[in-house]
């Protein structure tokens, strides 16, 4: 029997644990059980109580407090001390059967995506042996940040990052899409859900208004030099969107979390990636499998 889950992932601020909680008030409205998972031992205030918290084995405030450390080495030291206590995390989750939906909540420190083994080592334990959970990522970046060009492409990069270290199925999501106000925003905005090697040129921060002709590509390459830090810059974004382009790496979902319907749709490319309701389907005993099998190959 399998598990169902989805790693709410992404930067400080993207708006994970406000997902969550839109995530599992939509699947409360929809009569669908969830089981959450607190996985930030800084996390405060939660509009769903969690059904595990990492913080009632350990807190990140008392670890700085403790053992003088920072955050960022806080956040590690907690997540080395999770993995040498993982029953506290696997016990309760071999109680969980294969029609909820497991969301776990992630902090939002890049580090722990891109520098250390850690995670990829704990989504192993999840995704394999008696745990067996179908997982998948759900990578939220701010779509008010991304709208930004090279903050677009370092964004992705993080995403890629991400998806190359924990090697699971990605779904990717452009989050609080509410703040994209105005048509021209809007319509700028879709360009970066598929993006494509053509979004560099396009960047208006690279056009001057020029008082006779309009708006035109700057033509002075000292002027060129103050825009997005450099010609060669560009031509380094240019190589990274034409990489995404080449192969189809990244594109992004739009999220909303005040807009019931924009939750729900995330929500049907995470069922989808996880193969949520292939295993919902009522199955026939295997007896019945082959008599119909057995009873077509009569009929030929
Ligand atoms: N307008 C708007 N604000 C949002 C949305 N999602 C989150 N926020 C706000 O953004 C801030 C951060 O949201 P969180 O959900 O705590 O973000 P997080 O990614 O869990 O943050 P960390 O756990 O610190 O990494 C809060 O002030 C939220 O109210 C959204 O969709 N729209």
């Amino acid at each position: 029997m399998s598990k169902f889950g989805t790693l709410v992932m992404g930067p400080a601020g993207a708006g994970k644990s406000t997902f969550c909680s839109a995530l599992i008030q939509h699947l409360q409205n929809n009569k669908r059980p969830c089981f959450y998972v607190n996985l930030d031992p800084a996390a405060e205030d939660f509009a769903f109580e969690p059904d595990i918290d990492i913080k009632d084995l350990i807190s990140l405030e008392d670890v700085m407090e403790e053992m003088s450390l920072g955050p960022n080495g806080g956040l590690i030291y907690c997540f080395e001390f999770l993995m040498e206590n993982l029953d506290f995390l696997t016990d309760p989750l071999e109680e969980v059967t294969e029609d909820y939906l497991i969301v776990f909540d992630m902090p939002g420190q890049i580090e722990l995506y891109t520098h250390v083994p850690i995670l990829p080592d704990l989504v192993k334990t999840l995704m394999r042996g008696s745990l067996n959970i179908n997982m998948c990522a759900a990578y939220l970046l701010e779509s008010t940040f991304v709208i930004d060009r090279p903050k677009f492409f370092a964004g992705t990069l993080s995403a890629m990052s991400a998806m190359l270290m924990l090697e699971m199925p990605h779904v990717n999501i452009l989050s609080k899409m509410d703040l994209i106000k105005g048509n021209v925003a809007k319509r700028d905005m879709k360009r970066f859900l598929h993006a494509d090697a053509t979004l560099v040129e396009d960047d208006p921060s690279r056009r001057v208004e020029d008082e006779e002709e309009g708006s035109k590509r700057v033509a002075d390459p000292a002027a060129k030099k103050n825009i997005m830090g450099g010609e060669s810059f560009h031509r380094l974004n240019k190589a990274v969107a034409q990489l995404i382009d080449d192969f189809s790496m990244v594109s992004f979902l739009k999220l909303d979390v005040q807009d019931e319907d924009s939750v729900g749709a995330v929500l049907s490319y995470i069922d989808d990636a996880i193969q949520f309701h292939e295993a919902q389907e009522p199955k026939e005993p295997k007896d019945a499998v082959e008599n119909d099998i057995y009873e077509s190959a009569m009929d030929r």
